[in-house]
């Protein structure tokens, strides 16, 4: 994930940082103290709850002062937007339940297979079928002949392989270690990309990296969802998409997605699992921020004025009163779906789709 974390004073320089310090999981602590992280219990009574937005507007036409229902015609649903924040546009609920899980089952089995890469290629190089060798209890082990080379469409051979068991394996942690069991890998999955492959070392698009398509029913839903944010008469051409793994104290540090040509382009932002705080900024991150709640299911645009906002994801809710995704879990109840359960139980997945050029 990206946003880089500054520390000491510098914290609390900004307004975005306060704003982020405010919400984040833990109080912060001397960093050489021994004792547990303290859960920040912030008062969250000033946060939008779009969601409530959304009921209110249904039960009698009336938004609260700032926010404000787009008329789109042609569009289902009720979007609504901010009167200080020209091109952000909020969509509650656009995704059913059996599209949430649909998208959730994606981004675990298909979105993470190579060519495209996640937060692991780097290390392991490519690595095929996590979430199978997840369900068998497998093991990433290093392949016998581990040369680098290259195979079929300009891709590297795997580096290391599954297998069923190590004799030397060192599960936890990855960093100095051979083998890693293939349930560590997907709790340190952080991000997989899509699509056009970001290069977060350069944070630029590289067109000379393999890649496939986005997903043709990715594709299809990005389309239909940016339509209130396209100028008339445009379509939105997806072209990239970053999907983003929140783990339980995992956040997203406040930045700016600048790296595409067309800022008037939306990106689509589609939030999967336990909800979280959105924060939006301005220009500047001395800016104060917005905060909203995003559940599973909502959609964001931001495109335009708003492209050019700080944002970021201080905090995600795992806890049963705020996470809300009970709905969610009882949809993976199966004893086949036991990994999406465990999974989703305790993380957030955001999608967010990109037109690059
Ligand atoms: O997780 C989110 O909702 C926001 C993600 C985001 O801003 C990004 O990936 O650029
Ligand atoms: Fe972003």
């Amino acid at each position: 994930m990206y946003g880089v974390e500054a520390s000491g004073a510098e914290t609390e320089r900004t307004a975005f940082r306060r704003a982020e310090k405010r919400y984040k999981l833990y109080k912060s602590q001397p960093t050489r103290s021994r004792k547990q992280p303290v859960v920040n219990r912030t008062d969250l009574s000033d946060v939008i709850d779009f969601l409530a937005v959304l009921e209110s507007f249904e039960r009698d036409g009336g938004t609260p002062e700032g926010i404000y229902r787009f008329e789109c015609p042609g569009f289902a649903l009720p979007i609504f937007c901010l009167k200080d924040r020209p091109g952000f546009y909020f969509i509650p609920c656009a995704l059913t339940i059996e599209e949430q899980c649909y998208w959730i089952r994606q981004s675990l089995i298909s979105f993470p297979q190579p060519p495209n890469r996640t937060n692991h290629t780097a290390i392991y190089g490519p690595i095929s079928y996590l979430l199978t060798a997840v369900q068998n209890k497998k093991i990433l082990v290093e392949a016998e002949n581990s040369n680098v080379s290259l195979v079929d469409n300009n891709m590297l051979a795997p580096r290391y392989i599954f297998s069923e068991t190590s004799l030397d394996a060192h599960v936890e942690g990855h960093d100095s270690c051979k083998s890693v069991s293939a349930s560590v890998l997907l709790r340190k999955l952080r991000w997989s990309t899509l699509g056009l492959q970001f290069d977060w070392s350069k944070r630029n698009y590289d067109v000379s990296l393999p890649h496939n398509k986005i997903p043709n029913d990715l594709c299809l839903l990005a389309k239909k969802m940016a339509v209130p944010a396209m100028s008339s008469g445009e379509e939105f051409q997806p072209e990239a998409a970053i999907v983003n793994y929140f783990g339980p104290s995992d956040m997203l540090g406040g930045h700016l997605d600048d790296m595409e040509a067309d800022w008037s382009k939306p990106i689509v932002s589609i939030s999967l699992g336990c909800k979280a705080i959105f924060l939006l900024g301005g220009k500047s991150r001395e800016d104060m921020p917005v905060s909203m709640f995003l559940r599973s299911g909502d959609i964001i645009l931001m495109a335009g004025q708003a492209r050019e906002c700080f944002h970021g994801v201080p905090r995600i809710f795992i806890d049963d009163e705020h996470a809300e995704n009970s709905d969610l879990l009882s949809q993976f109840s199966g004893e086949d779906d036991r990994c999406f359960m465990d999974y989703i139980k305790s993380s957030r997945i955001n999608i967010n789709i990109r037109q690059v050029n």
